[in-house]
């Protein structure tokens, strides 16, 4: 027999309180969730494969870590509440949690995602279309109406959005995408990779998406410390069969890696505003010295308006040009302050240029394609002093001789 997936999320209704007090806010009174025998303020790290039973036939909520943990299903119930979800899911990574994603879809049938997405997502999308005859239809989800060609009544079953996108931060018209697919293709599902925005700035599951997904390795855990993936369920029969993968394949994320992404949850709000706000003033500073700043905290973004209807807030990663790929390898190598690192979401700041690093991945003629500036430099704002990485970025600039070069040629890309 299957095992169900444990301790339901499912809460009676209770007074709801502003996400950065639900951050912190558990609340086990009720009698639902995962109950410690203590009442540990910390939920204990339940760090043991397996649960003795009472009976042989009695099984009573967990009986073996792969299947279920209280850990574990604690940082779920949480999730889920943070997420609008109706069911959480922890897994070993956020591309385990694409991979747990991807496997709702057969062969034959297709995927329609963005032209801009994560390197890693890219090459999972590539692995499916070439193993398994899952065709991916790149589009620019800026623009929902680009869909429609893709868009087949029984063979499309999954529509990923990342928005903003990682790394152009371009923005897709969730509800809008959500609302065109859902009534010409009702088996079709759509998935947000929400991990640049958070739960904290952005919950898809209220306008429209079916499933998000979360890489719990940036802002969710914030330290760099762990690796991590989230999946948020609207549809309580999708979210058995995401279950059953997870504990089919075994990658739900361990006890002690559950313990240490509730306690990075729990700081999200502070970390993200000030995050945030640094972050908007690094981006009113690049755009003033004439760079292109792909940034929707700025009213020059083609999207601003849409991304601020679906979210509140810009987030902390931007990118910018700046026209020579040359001078930004000399700028992201000329910082002190700025870590040369992939990754985001974590308190500290990260320089990076994607098309080397973390979108290397994607073959330099699909990068060409799809219109992936090679000078592309991707900022991800810690909660340092601002003035302190202000000042640093512009003694980048420069050491680099970007400020004059954009200054002389103006933007040509
Ligand atoms: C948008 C996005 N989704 C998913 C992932 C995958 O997450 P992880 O590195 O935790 O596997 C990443 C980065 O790695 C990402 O940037
Ligand atoms: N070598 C890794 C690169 C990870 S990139 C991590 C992150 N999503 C980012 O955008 O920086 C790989 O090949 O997956």
């Amino acid at each position: 027999m299957e095992p169900e997936s444990s301790v339901p999320s499912q809460r009676p209704s209770r007074k709801n309180y502003s996400l950065a007090t639900e951050l912190v806010f558990i609340d086990n009174s009720d009698g639902t969730g995962v109950r410690d025998l203590y009442n540990a303020s910390s939920i204990p790290i339940y760090q043991t494969a397996t649960f003795k039973q009472s009976s042989v036939s009695r099984m009573e909520d967990f009986d073996y870590t792969r299947s279920g943990n209280p850990t574990r299903s604690h940082l779920e119930n949480h999730l889920a509440k943070i997420m609008s979800a109706s069911r959480a899911y922890v897994v070993s990574s956020g591309m385990s949690a694409l991979d747990v994603v991807a496997r709702l879809v057969k062969t034959g049938e297709e995927i329609i995602a963005g032209d801009d997405l994560y390197g890693g997502t890219n090459r999972l999308l590539a692995f499916l279309n070439k193993n398994f005859d899952i065709k991916t239809h790149h589009v620019d989800t800026t623009k929902p109406d680009a869909l429609l060609p893709y868009l087949h009544p029984t063979r499309t079953r999954l529509i990923l959005l990342e928005s903003p996108t990682n790394p152009l931060i371009k923005i897709s018209d969730i509800p809008k995408i959500a609302s065109i697919v859902h009534e010409r293709c009702p088996n079709a599902l759509i998935v947000v990779d929400n991990t640049m925005m958070s739960p904290y700035l952005q919950r898809p599951l209220e306008f429209g998406a079916d499933i998000v997904i979360h890489s719990g390795t940036k802002y969710l855990s914030g330290h760099h410390d762990l690796m991590a993936g989230v999946i948020g369920v609207k549809n309580e029969v999708v979210a058995e069969k995401i279950y059953f993968t997870i504990n089919a394949t075994g990658c739900g994320l361990t006890p002690f890696e559950s313990w240490l992404l509730l306690r990075g949850i729990k700081t999200l709000a502070v970390r993200m505003e000030k995050q945030q706000a640094n972050a908007i003033r690094i981006a009113e500073f690049l755009e003033y010295h004439g760079f292109k700043v792909m940034y929707p905290g700025l009213r020059s973004h083609p999207q601003y308006d849409i991304h601020n209807t679906m979210s509140r807030g810009p987030g902390a990663v931007m990118s910018f040009l700046t026209n020579d790929v040359e001078i930004s390898e000399r700028v992201v190598e000329s910082t002190k302050l700025w870590s040369i690192s992939v990754s985001f979401g974590c308190v500290n700041s990260l320089i990076s240029m994607p098309c080397r690093m973390s979108h290397a991945s994607i073959p330099a003629a699909v990068r060409k394609e799809r219109g992936f500036p090679e000078d592309l430099i991707r900022l991800c704002v810690g909660i340092e002093d601002a003035n302190d990485l202000i000042e640093d970025l512009y003694s980048a600039l420069v050491n680099a001789n970007a400020i004059n070069v954009i200054k002389q040629n103006g933007y040509t890309h």
